[in-house]
Order: structure tokens, then sequence, then C-alpha cells
């Protein structure tokens, strides 16, 4: 089902996706046995961008498996070339459409579920019958907007000010044409709305990467 809604059936393929589901499981199941728990499931999307001020960013260990991590590391010079993994899907471009939220909107659904479970856990108190069950429910943090690899490149590269290099390489296994969120749910019931901009989220990268090259890091030394 794409867009995805909350309600969407869920069947992870990776190893990855089904640790996400275990999880919501247990925590599922935990709130269903305790009454008194009030439990929020933020389904993330694509996490990107940096804090404004250029002095919170991501900062991966090792070569990065993400694409704007990668990307950042092609503009500031660490890296010769980003790969492209396929340009054979069925989309606008042929590259992958993923639904890439800024980290500053993420944070600020985790302050609206927060809000959401207070106000949840004070209806509950006041209720003329006992709750049996605690409060579990998902939500999707995402923006509800697709954007391909090679436009994210096109974002990014404006950001800099300059083309940078990339190539098209095979497929990557487990990839899959489209993620992108329906954001309905947490939209209506945690009045949360992603705002900010790929533009944004660029541009906030691209002042934590030229701040911080090395992330958190010391650059490495030349050995004698
Ligand atoms: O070097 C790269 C890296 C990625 N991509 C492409 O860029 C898109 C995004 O890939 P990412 O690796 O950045 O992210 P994924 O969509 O694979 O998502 C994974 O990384 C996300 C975080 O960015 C979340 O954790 C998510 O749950 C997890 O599945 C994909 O089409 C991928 O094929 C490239 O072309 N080259």
């Amino acid at each position: 089902m794409i867009p995805i809604p909350e309600e969407c059936p869920t069947g992870p393929e990776s190893p990855y996706g089904k640790t996400k589901i275990f999880i919501e499981d247990i925590l599922r199941d935990h709130t269903k046995a305790n009454p008194q728990w009030n439990t929020a499931l933020l389904r993330y999307f694509n996490p990107m961008g940096a804090h404004p001020s250029g002095l919170m960013g991501e900062d991966p260990l090792g070569i990065p498996n993400n694409l704007l991590p990668f990307l950042a590391q092609v503009a500031i010079g660490r890296r010769e070339k980003l790969s492209v993994f396929g340009n054979d899907f069925p989309s606008r471009d042929g590259t992958p459409i993923r639904d890439y939220v800024h980290v500053v909107d993420l944070a600020k659904g985790h302050l609206a579920a927060l809000e959401k479970l207070e106000s949840v856990k004070k209806e509950r108190e006041t209720a003329t019958e006992k709750p049996t069950k605690g409060f579990s429910r998902e939500w999707n943090l995402g923006t509800g907007k697709g954007t391909t690899v090679l436009e994210v490149i096109k974002y990014f590269s404006d950001a800099v000010g300059r083309d940078l290099p990339y190539e098209i390489t095979a497929r990557r296994d487990g990839d899959v044409l489209d993620l992108t969120a329906k954001p309905t749910r947490a939209n209506q019931e945690l009045k949360w709305h992603a705002e900010l901009t790929m533009k944004q989220a660029c541009e906030d990268l691209w002042r934590w990467t030229t701040k911080n090259p090395y992330g958190y890091q010391q650059p490495p030394t030349e050995s004698k």
C-alpha cells in the first residue's frame, strides 16, 4: 500500500525490519497486559538533515550505509563518488523513492507523541470505568512526500553549490521501489506535520558537514 498508512499490514522481509516489528509486538503485548502503560509506536521514515546550528548531526562509523551521509562525505572530499544503486526501478527517473524527514521535524514528532500520551493518561485517570488494558498506538513520522535518489542528489548538490560525482551501479539487495508515508493518523491525532523542506534539510546537513568534516571525531593524522 503506497503511500503507507499506519493501518497498513506489516510483513517485514529483512532482519532489520523484523527487529522493528518484534519491538512493536513486545511493546503492544506489554501495554495490553499493564493498564497503567501508555505507549507511542513511532515509525520513522528516512531521517536526514542536522540541527540548523551546525553543532549536532549524524556521524556514522566507517563507510556510511545510508544515502545522505555518504553523499555528504563525497561533497566534503572524504569519498570519491556516490554509487547509485540501480536506475531501472519503475519510478519517474528509474531510482527508488523514499520519504526523507528532517531530524528536527522527527524530534518534534516525539514531543507531540509525549503530549498526546499525557492527555491520554489524564483521560484514563479520570474515566469512570478503569481501563483493563494499556494504550498503545502506531504513528508514522514521515512527510507524505516521496523523493527519488537522483532528486536527492540534485537537492544536495544545490545546497553545496556544485555537481556531485556519482555513478549508476547494480541494485542493492533488499531495496524496494517506494517507501512513502501516509501520515494521516499522526497528522490528525498528534497534530504534527513535517514542516521543513528537503532544501532546508540539505542546507542544514551541509552546514553540519562543513563545520565538522569528520563528525565528532578528529581528522586522521598522516602516518610517517
Ligand atoms: O550509497 C548509497 C546509499 C543508498 N542509496 C539509495 O538511496 C535510497 C535510500 O537508502 P538508505 O540506505 O539511505 O535508506 P533505506 O531507504 O535503505 O532505509 C534504511 O535506512 C533508513 C535510515 O536512513 C532507515 O533506518 C530505514 O529503516 C532503513 O531501512 C535507497 O534507494 C538506496 O538504494 C544509493 O543509491 N547509494
